[in-house]
């Protein structure tokens, strides 16, 4: 019996802790083998649908109050799914529950079964093993070589000379030996067998490659890959740390041959001291200037430092609904709890799931002490309710008009690891809507003109017709990209496109001086004005 509570005991703590395997070995008071814990949650990780619609449709948590939603689940995996059913004495409390509504619970098994079309326990087993083996695809480890770092050149075969070079992505995922493939889309950036222990590597430790994910490779190549030296002067990242974007700036301007400079911002304390480490880790302090404790908002767009700022990357804050749960510990479909309606609806939440996603961006985050610190990107993913999206999409609009205003910007990107329209397309199009947008000619990068790579990447802007704020165009949502969490790329959910400024109108606003007397004029007369916010 005590298999039951400590592994539900294991799958509740183990939120954000790392991987299932540590969290079942790290903790030497629990009284079951760890293996038998580890089969219990594997084999109902794979059945936990079914389970839940018989527990639900033979009211299972209404007639026996002591159950909680998890155990119900646990017990009824192993009542009806091994051969020596309940592990616990015929007595004990937890098989009684069961025990007494067995034929209720096999006739809901029975009826599930033959929904599924199964003639027997045993074909409905292979069946939801099956379906099981289809939806967890396993991900590759994205790498991408940070020339900075290399002095005599960049030679993936001297770096990897052990591991088998794949020609494609789902070869690297099928291989049983270490392997990884060159990507298609982003220049440098690898893909790996999943599982691969990277961080020990010694190239990785001398910060000659970081680990980031495919999308978040997009922004730095969309903004400044395939453009001439010439077009680029400074670049300013408004929302850096903790430095991925940053430092792959860098090494395309390093690789383009120019000698802009690279401003990197950071409103956060302790997150400016871990961009400040990237940096200077990946071989690129000697170009960027890390703007530590800085609110890009705060930053003068006028201010002498940044008139040869040509090119800005912004990549704020999100709901991270995009981010991959790369922990291995499952998140089982927990069957609703009648009892559950006076809780508070924040409680009922966390109930119905196990293995949340309330954590930090990624598993390598956890592991600090590594040359890079933090090879993932972003900050804590939240629960995004419609306010919490609103009141981000605001934020995003805003920072991105704050940007559009620097004097001698022609190309901006704006990207979010979200998958949520009102984060993506709709600040899009509130931006192109924007007065500054208008006043300064600032449209969206057309496809057609984008980087081989980005404008090969098949998935575009969307338009779900759920929200009437999006208003962009077909031609818009074809200047767009986006990365789906669940398709056959295996990458995060991301969003990016590129902003340009028209030629016509970037020479008649040369004259930036004539831009801020018109922009301070309009702000007098239009106080509820929402878009200039961003410039106060
Ligand atoms: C999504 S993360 C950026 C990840 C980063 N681009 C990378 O690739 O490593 C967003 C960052 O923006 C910072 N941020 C949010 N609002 C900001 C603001 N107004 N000014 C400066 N930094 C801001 C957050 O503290 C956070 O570190």
């Amino acid at each position: 019996m005590a298999l039951y509570y400590d592994t539900a005991a294991v799958l509740s703590s183990a939120q954000g802790q790392g991987s299932l395997k540590s969290s079942i070995y790290g903790d030497a008071a629990k009284k079951s083998r760890p293996t038998q814990i580890y089969a219990l949650i594997s084999q109902t990780a794979k059945r936990d649908v079914l389970l839940k619609e018989v527990i639900e449709n033979a009211e299972l948590l209404k007639h026996e109050s002591k159950l909680t939603p998890l155990l119900a689940l646990l017990l009824c995996h192993d009542h009806f799914f091994v051969k020596s059913g309940i592990a616990a004495p015929l007595k004990h409390p937890l098989r009684q529950a069961i025990e007494r509504n067995k034929s209720r619970l096999l006739s809901e098994l029975a009826r599930a079964r033959l929904k599924r079309k199964c003639a027997s326990l045993d074909a409905l087993k292979l069946q939801l093993d099956a379906d099981h083996r289809r939806q967890t695809r396993p991900h590759p480890r994205w790498m991408r070589t940070n020339i900075l770092r290399f002095d005599d050149g960049y030679q993936p075969r001297q770096m990897f000379p052990k591991w088998n070079q794949q020609n494609s992505l789902d070869q690297v995922l099928e291989a049983t030996e270490l392997s990884y493939c060159h990507d298609n889309h982003v220049p440098h950036l690898f893909a790996f067998s999943p599982n691969i222990e990277l961080v020990k590597t010694e190239a990785y430790t001398r910060g000659q490659y970081i680990l980031q994910d495919k999308a978040s490779c997009f922004p730095a190549y969309l903004l400044l890959g395939g453009q001439s030296k010439e077009d680029i002067g400074d670049v300013l990242d408004g929302c850096a740390a903790p430095g991925n974007k940053t430092t792959h700036i860098t090494a395309i301007l390093q690789e383009l041959g120019s000698d802009g400079k690279v401003f990197a911002c950071e409103r956060d304390v302790a997150r400016s001291k871990t961009l400040i480490s990237m940096v200077s880790k990946a071989g690129a302090a000697n170009r960027v200037q890390v703007l530590a404790k800085q609110d890009f908002f705060a930053l003068d767009s006028t201010d002498p430092r940044f008139q040869e700022v040509t090119h800005l990357l912004l990549d704020p804050s999100c709901s991270g609904s995009g981010i991959l749960n790369r922990e291995d510990i499952p998140q089982l479909a927990l069957p609703n709890d009648p009892r559950a309606a006076t809780k508070s609806s924040k409680n009922d939440t966390a109930d119905q799931m196990v293995g949340s996603k309330k954590r930090k961006r990624a598993d390598d985050v956890a592991r600090s002490p590594e040359p890079i610190p933090s090879p993932m990107e972003e900050e804590i993913p939240v629960q995004a309710t419609t306010e919490r999206l609103q009141k981000l999409s605001n934020l995003q609009t805003r920072i991105v008009e704050h940007a559009m205003a620097f004097p001698a910007a022609t190309r901006i990107t704006y990207s979010t690891c979200s998958v949520h329209e009102q984060e993506n397309e709709v600040v899009v199009s509130r931006l192109l809507a924007s007065r500054v947008a208008q006043d300064r000619g600032w449209r969206l990068l057309p496809r057609a003109q984008q980087v081989q790579g980005m404008k090969e990447w098949k998935h575009r802007g969307c338009n779900s017709g759920s929200d009437s704020e999006n208003t962009l165009t077909g031609d818009d949502l074809d200047s767009c990209i986006r990365c789906l969490p669940d398709d056959n790329e295996r990458t995060m959910g991301f969003f990016v496109c590129a902003f340009m400024r028209d030629d016509n109108v970037q020479h008649q606003e040369r004259d930036a001086s004539s831009l801020a007397a018109r922009n301070s004029l309009r702000n007098d007369d239009e106080d509820n004005d929402e878009a200039w916010e961003g410039f106060e």
